[in-house]
């Protein structure tokens, strides 16, 4: 049985995650991996009403702290139950979002400092990384045009003021830069099909890389 890999897409609000999560997912299949699709925060029942709490109206005025421990709750949960079992089967796990976006977000969004956000890193994920991380690049603004595109209204992060995204942005963008080997940016301002065609020559890469790995009972 091959290892399973932890692959994760992120990017600002609207960028087209969801969009592309379905699209790695179908195509991590036809490779003949069996794919867990999965989001942060969230993942389990627990999980997901931890981002109720984050997103909706009760979290209003939440304080940043709160916010940072609330999601790592939320993580540690969808570690536990779902991401660590799924990757010692052997299966693939596609998720949309994870630590890159408290870096962003709670780190650089909010100001908190990553000191704080390293040791609830290692508390909760050990030596877990992801093996590659997708960010989804667009300008702020068309994000929003595409969320707003979508309906629905906004929640509690998207009623955050624009600069708070860009800076959001910019961490995206100085974490790709800072963790080069597991970060791949595509350009997520162009049509869905065009993005794809990027992201599929990403994991048609990762695909040749696993395969030419040896098997457990191969290895002397
Ligand atoms: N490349 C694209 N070009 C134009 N529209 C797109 C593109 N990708 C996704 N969309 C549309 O934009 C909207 C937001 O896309 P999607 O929900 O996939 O983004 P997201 O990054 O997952 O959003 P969120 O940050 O809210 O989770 C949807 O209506 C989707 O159909
Ligand atoms: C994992 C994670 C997420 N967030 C924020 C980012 C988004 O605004 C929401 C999730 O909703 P979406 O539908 O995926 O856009 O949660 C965060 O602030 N910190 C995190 O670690």
């Amino acid at each position: 049985m091959s290892q399973g890999r932890f692959i994760t897409l992120e990017g600002g609000e609207g960028v087209g995650k969801s969009t592309q999560l379905a699209y790695v997912r179908e195509l991590v299949e036809s490779f003949g991996h069996r794919v867990v699709a999965t989001r942060e925060p969230g993942g389990t029942p627990l999980a997901e009403s931890i981002r109720g709490l984050l997103k909706g109206e009760a979290g209003e005025g939440m304080d940043a702290d709160t916010e940072l421990l609330l999601v790592f709750a939320a993580r540690n949960e969808h570690l536990a139950k779902v991401v660590r079992p799924a990757l010692a089967r052997g299966d693939w796990v596609v998720c949309d979002r994870f630590t890159d976006a408290t870096y962003a977000y709670q780190g650089m969004g909010r100001g908190l400092a990553s000191a704080r956000i390293e040791s609830l890193e290692h508390w909760v994920q050990g030596e877990l990384q992801p093996d590659l991380t997708l960010l989804l690049d667009a300008p702020v603004e068309l994000g929003f045009e595409r969320v707003a595109g979508r309906g629905g209204g906004y929640d509690r992060f998207e009623r955050e003021a624009r600069d708070f995204f860009e800076r959001v942005r910019e961490a995206y963008l100085h974490r790709a830069m800072a963790f080069p080997a597991r970060f791949r940016v595509i350009d997520a301002a162009r049509s869905p099909a065009l993005v794809s065609a990027d992201i599929h020559e990403v994991l048609l890469a990762l695909h040749a890389a696993v395969r030419a790995e040896p098997e457990e009972g191969d290895r002397v």
